[in-house]
């Protein structure tokens, strides 16, 4: 399988001198393509740090940041934003969708930003996989929480991203409503073969990802493939997160 996201050495200092903070050192890691890969670890660990990197939202303060092969360091802030409007897609714990747009034009709202025409195939196809074909006129208001989100993923997947990444995307979500949330998710991958990284707190969430990376004061200090919510809760007890 090849690399969607490579980080190689990749260390992220907050601050200067003695208030200094390191929330990322010397992380190494490779993400596949078209596999779904969960990000887990103690408050304070960084795991929005990784994620930030790893997408193009922070520089980091050394190491290298490879999306499908292109250097990311070194990048202007122009060109980072050029790359992500084009190459990758967001779900966060907010849905950030604008209130005064419909479903359908929130989706299409990145296309509009990058100069692009909507495809409206692929747009009616997105929002029915979402689970939303017949609310395309409808306003966020009149959505559900779990609704919204679908609307905001259907929104990350309209460009075709090559990553999409999720800050929390479920943490909003009664748990019901993030067990759809996650079988989207879970879909995606399946079906169109997209490439996910998630961030997470919830060993739940985390059983739906191919594999978890467990992180741990700025380090990756750990990794399961098919996992379970039990064995992820248990591994994130001895990395001290539930004490
Ligand atoms: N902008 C910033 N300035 C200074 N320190 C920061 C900044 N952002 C994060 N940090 C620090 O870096 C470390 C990692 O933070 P990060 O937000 O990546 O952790 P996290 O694992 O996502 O935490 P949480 O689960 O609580 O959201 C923490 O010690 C945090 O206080």
């Amino acid at each position: 399988m090849s690399e969607a996201v490579v980080l190689d050495a990749v260390s992220k200092v907050y601050g200067k001198g003695r208030g200094a903070v390191a929330a990322l050192r010397e992380v190494s890691v490779s993400l596949p393509k078209g596999g779904f890969t969960a990000v887990m670890g103690p408050s304070g660990s960084g795991k929005s740090t990784f994620l930030h990197c790893a997408a193009g939202l922070d520089t980091p303060s050394s190491g290298s940041v490879r999306l499908g092969g292109t250097e990311l360091s070194g990048m202007n802030e122009t060109k980072l934003t050029e790359l992500r409007r084009q190459r990758i897609g967001f779900v966060f714990q907010a849905f950030n969708l604008v209130p005064s747009l419909t479903v359908e034009k929130n989706v299409t709202l990145p296309l509009k930003l990058a100069g692009v025409k909507a495809d409206r195939a692929w747009t009616a196809e997105v929002l029915r996989r979402v689970g939303l074909g017949d609310r395309a006129g409808h306003r966020p208001a009149e959505l559900s929480g779990g609704q919204q989100q679908r609307v905001a993923i259907a929104r990350a997947l309209v460009t075709r991203p090559e990553v999409v990444f999720g800050d929390e995307p479920t943490g909003a979500l009664d748990t019901m409503t993030a067990k759809d949330v996650l079988t989207l998710l879970r879909e995606t991958v399946d079906e169109l073969g997209q490439t996910v990284v998630m961030v997470t707190h919830d060993p739940v969430a985390a059983s739906y990802a191919d594999t978890v990376l467990f992180l741990a004061d700025g380090r990756i200090v750990d990794s399961m493939s098919a996992p379970t919510a039990g064995a992820v809760a248990e591994r994130m007890t001895r990395l001290g997160a539930y004490v």
